[in-house]
């Protein structure tokens, strides 16, 4: 049963860059429905640990699991067929066709594999269902019709977690997703992903230096330091931590290296 399983999980999870240790041996599982947040100080490991979980990179030694399955050596497509997706990842936008032409040919694309063709025109109903379905979900809906180039910035971040959606991962990776935008779109994306948790089947990993943001968000949070996992726990608990009050200050105590 994959229940059994944490949905994701690393074990002892270790990459080396030459000599240099960038994740090192972290071991940490992530249970079904829960927002992790990955904090830890610049240079802590954080963004080279999601592209171990997304595949960008493969890892010197070490695990990675996705429903108890060894997903270690599995490409970049292949863990994204599996479950895993990862927000503002995809070069897919077309910016030509309209913000629901976009979202069908992912929910389409996405069809594809499993597709039975006694059943087409059922099924085609059933995708343009799912699109309106995801539209609503990001708030596009009224958009829809809209054609993707003449979206504002933060419309078109939307649009970008509305494909990631259609994609149905069962694990969502968020690497600083309000980076890069206006004071008036932080909430937005904000407010998407405080959605996108509503539903328990999703689990979502959300690299993020905004204290108020890992807050307010937040499940559990996990500490890099150094590449290796130095703390994890309840988001009060852990900010309150000496090593993470002072990893936010840039300083970390000695015993914790
Ligand atoms: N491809 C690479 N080759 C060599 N070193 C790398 C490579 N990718 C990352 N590193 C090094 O690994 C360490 C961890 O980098 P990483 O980007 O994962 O940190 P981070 O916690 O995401 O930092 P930030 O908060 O600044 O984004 C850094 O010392 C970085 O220079």
């Amino acid at each position: 049963m994959t229940t059994e399983h944490p949905i994701l999980e690393t074990r002892d999870v270790t990459i080396r860059f030459g000599g240099h240790v960038a994740v090192d041996h972290v071991s940490c599982a992530f249970p079904r429905g829960t927002l992790t947040a990955i904090v830890g100080p610049n240079g802590a490991g954080k963004t080279t640990y999601f592209n171990l979980i997304s595949g960008q990179l493969k890892a010197t030694s070490g695990q990675v699991l996705l429903n108890g399955a060894d997903i270690t050596r599995a490409s970049v497509p292949e863990r994204t067929a599996r479950g895993i997706g990862r927000a503002f990842q995809l070069t897919n936008l077309f910016p030509s066709l309209s913000v629901r032409e976009n979202v069908r040919l992912v929910a389409q694309a996405k069809a594809g594999k499993g597709f039975d063709m006694f059943s087409m025109a059922d099924s085609h109903i059933e995708l343009i269902e799912r699109a309106e379905h995801v539209l609503a979900e990001v708030r596009l809906l009224d958009d829809g019709d809209r054609i993707v180039s003449a979206l504002s910035h933060g419309d078109q971040r939307k649009l970008e977690v509305a494909l990631l959606i259609a994609l149905g991962p069962q694990v969502l990776m968020f690497d600083e997703p309000t980076a890069g935008m206006s004071v008036d779109e932080v909430p937005v994306i904000l407010d998407l992903i405080r959605t996108l948790k509503q539903d328990m089947d999703r689990t979502i990993l959300l690299v993020e230096h905004k204290m108020d943001v890992i807050r307010s968000l937040a499940d559990r949070i996990i500490v890099l330091h150094n590449g290796a996992l130095v703390a994890e726990g309840e988001p009060a608990a852990v900010i309150a931590m000496p090593i993470v009050q002072e990893a936010y200050l840039g300083k970390v105590p000695e015993a914790a290296q």
